[in-house]
This record gives C-alpha cells, structure tokens and sequence, in this order.
C-alpha cells in the first residue's frame, strides 16, 4: 500500500497521532526493551549540507517495525523527500511506504505539541497566548497548522528570513484566521510578547537571543539536526532561567548544535515528562523552557502506525 503526501495529509489525525506518540517516547526514555532505535546515520554529501539519512526502529510491543529514508537538501524545496516503510516485526511484511516529506512535516509538529502541552500547560490555558513561529518554509508552515488546529491564539507572528514565505502563508490562512501579523526582522519587539516561539529554519547562526524573549516563554527548537547548525544563542540557551529538554539526549549530544556549541545541561528527555505531573509542574512560571528536537525514528514509526490502521479500518469497513 502507497500513500502520498496528499494521503498522509488526508488521513493522519493529530490526536491519535499524540497518543501514540506520548506513549512512544515514554517508552523510549524507560528503556522499554520492546523498542529498539540504534542512532540514525546522517551522510553527508560531497562534505556539503546535503545529506543522506536513515532512520530505523523496531516496537516488538506494537509489532511494527519502520525505517524512514530521506534526503536533506536545504537548497531545494522541499528541502526532505524520501519514503517511510513499515513492516510487521512478527512475519517481516511490508505493510505500507508512505511519502516522508508529510509524515516528517505532521510528526514533528506535533512532538513540538507534545512538547508544549508538558512544559507551557498553563500557556495554553490562557486565552491571551501569543504564538510566534520563526522561518516559513515547510516546517514553519505544518508548525502553524497544527498549534492552529489543537489550540486558539490570540495572537500569531510570523517571521521568515525570506518574507514572501511569511507574506504566503499569512494569505493562505487570511481566510481561517485574521490574528496573524508579520515580523520584519528579529528585533521586532512583539517577539517578546511571544508565550511560545516554534524556530523553524535551516540556520547555522543564532537567531534569538536572551534579550529577544520573555521569562517563561516556551520554545521548540526544530531546525538544526548538525553540529554547524543552531537557531539559539549561548546566552539563551545557558541562562540560569532556562530549562533544556530534548528528544533522545543521545541524538542531541550528536547532531544538535546549540547543545554542541553551548554544552549546556540537559535537564530531562521528553518521555521523561509524560506521567511524571511533579516533573512538570514543578517548573516555575518563570522558567524559559526550551525543547530541542532533533528528530527521531520512532516519530515516524508513531505516524506510520496511526496512519495505516486508520486506512486498514477504513478497507474494512
Ligand atoms: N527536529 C526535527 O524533527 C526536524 C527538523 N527539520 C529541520 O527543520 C529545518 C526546516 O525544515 P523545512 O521547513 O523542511 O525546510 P524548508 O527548506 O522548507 O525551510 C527552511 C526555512 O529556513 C529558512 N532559513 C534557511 N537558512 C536560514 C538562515 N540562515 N537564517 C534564517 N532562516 C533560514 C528558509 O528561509 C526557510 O524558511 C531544517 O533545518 C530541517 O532539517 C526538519 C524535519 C524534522
Ligand atoms: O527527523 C528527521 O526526519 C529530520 N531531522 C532533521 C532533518 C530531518
């Protein structure tokens, strides 16, 4: 069974999606032997930014197993494509390939949720919540899709090294939402109004700093996944008021630049937040919390599943 991208975005759900994804990561960060994920290979290309990556995990629990395959060309958009393929881990049959640019686009998103619902739960209790997202390709652009659809802002900034990715995308929403406004640049004082920034860009200098953003804001970090590429200062990423979490702190140590760069101290993995309420609600207000992601392959597996026994159910019916 192939799924395309407009498949995948058809017919993969955010909220079974979170579900699963909690219960992943959980399991994850427990060390749960039923799940296996070796660290992915990213190669590199010619030395150059383009590279080559693979992404393999087994959920024995689950009984799927999942490898994702992309290519990484920041230069060209989309800058991923490739394929996620998943297999029954009792019998080794191919079950479904699905286009990676949606499912890498809608899982991660949604992990920066995920994340979000953890660490900022009284952002989204607020009915005056500010939501800023930095850089508008196709990160920036699922990333205000899914905090549109599972939360009501009062306010959106959008910002983008390139505006007419900011300027687009504000259009295409004019219809479902009239609260976004454009930042021009990242001295814009409105980013200090932000409860939650999302940075999703490719870059390999900083763009926020401490002085940038509010105590208690809450950040995801999406962007970087090499050590050459960050989005966030040392001074942000090092302040006593802040709080860092990761995905696998085994990938960040590898692959994320800021933590490389900075050696900041990595307080918690995020599937060590989920059923841990002492954990979460033990940080203060005041505490700027930052998620880095690097991406994983559980992620997909996570999306691969949902979304193929959404479609099994809709054959059989
Ligand atoms: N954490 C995770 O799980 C994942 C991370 N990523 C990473 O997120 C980033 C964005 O991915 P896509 O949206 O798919 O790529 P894209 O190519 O669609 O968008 C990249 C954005 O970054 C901006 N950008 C590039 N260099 C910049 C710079 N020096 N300063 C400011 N902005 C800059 C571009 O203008 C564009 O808006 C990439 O680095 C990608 O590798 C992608 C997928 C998953
Ligand atoms: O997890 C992922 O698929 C990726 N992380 C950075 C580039 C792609």
């Amino acid at each position: 069974m192939y799924s395309d991208e407009f498949t995948v975005k058809e017919n993969l759900s955010l909220s079974p999606l979170l579900e699963v994804l909690a219960d992943v990561f959980h399991r994850y960060s427990k060390h749960d032997p039923s799940l296996e994920q070796p660290l992915r290979s990213i190669l590199p290309i010619n030395d150059q930014q383009n590279a080559l990556l693979n992404l393999p995990c087994i959920d024995t629990q689950r009984g799927y197993m999942c490898v994702k395959t992309i290519t990484s060309f920041p230069g060209i958009l989309p800058a991923i494509d490739g394929v996620v393929s998943l297999f029954n881990s009792n019998n080794g049959r191919l079950l479904l390939i699905a286009d990676a640019k949606e499912i890498t686009a809608r899982r991660t998103a949604a992990v920066s949720f995920l994340a979000t619902k953890l660490l900022a739960s009284n952002k989204l209790k607020n009915e005056n919540a500010v939501l800023t997202i930095l850089g508008c390709g196709v990160q920036g652009r699922v990333h205000l899709d899914v905090f549109t659809e599972l939360f009501k802002w009062n306010k959106i900034y959008l910002w983008s090294r390139n505006m007419t990715h900011a300027i687009n995308l504000q259009s295409d929403y004019s219809s479902k939402l009239n609260n976004i406004e454009l930042l021009e640049n990242l001295n814009d004082n409105r980013i200090l109004q932000s409860d939650v920034i999302c940075t999703c860009t490719a870059s390999k200098e900083a763009l926020l700093s401490l002085h940038q953003v509010k105590k208690g804001v809450h950040i995801n970090a999406v962007g970087s996944f090499r050590a050459t590429m960050r989005e966030l200062a040392d001074d942000l990423m090092l302040s006593s008021d802040t709080t860092v979490i990761v995905d696998s702190k085994e990938s960040a140590m590898k692959e994320a630049g800021e933590i490389i760069q900075s050696k900041a101290e990595i307080v918690a993995e995020l599937g060590e937040l989920i059923e841990n309420n002492e954990f979460c609600d033990g940080i203060s207000k005041d505490k700027i919390t930052i998620f880095k992601s690097v991406g994983m392959a559980i992620e997909d597996l996570a999306a691969a599943i949902v979304l193929y026994e959404y479609l099994q159910e809709c054959r059989e019916k």
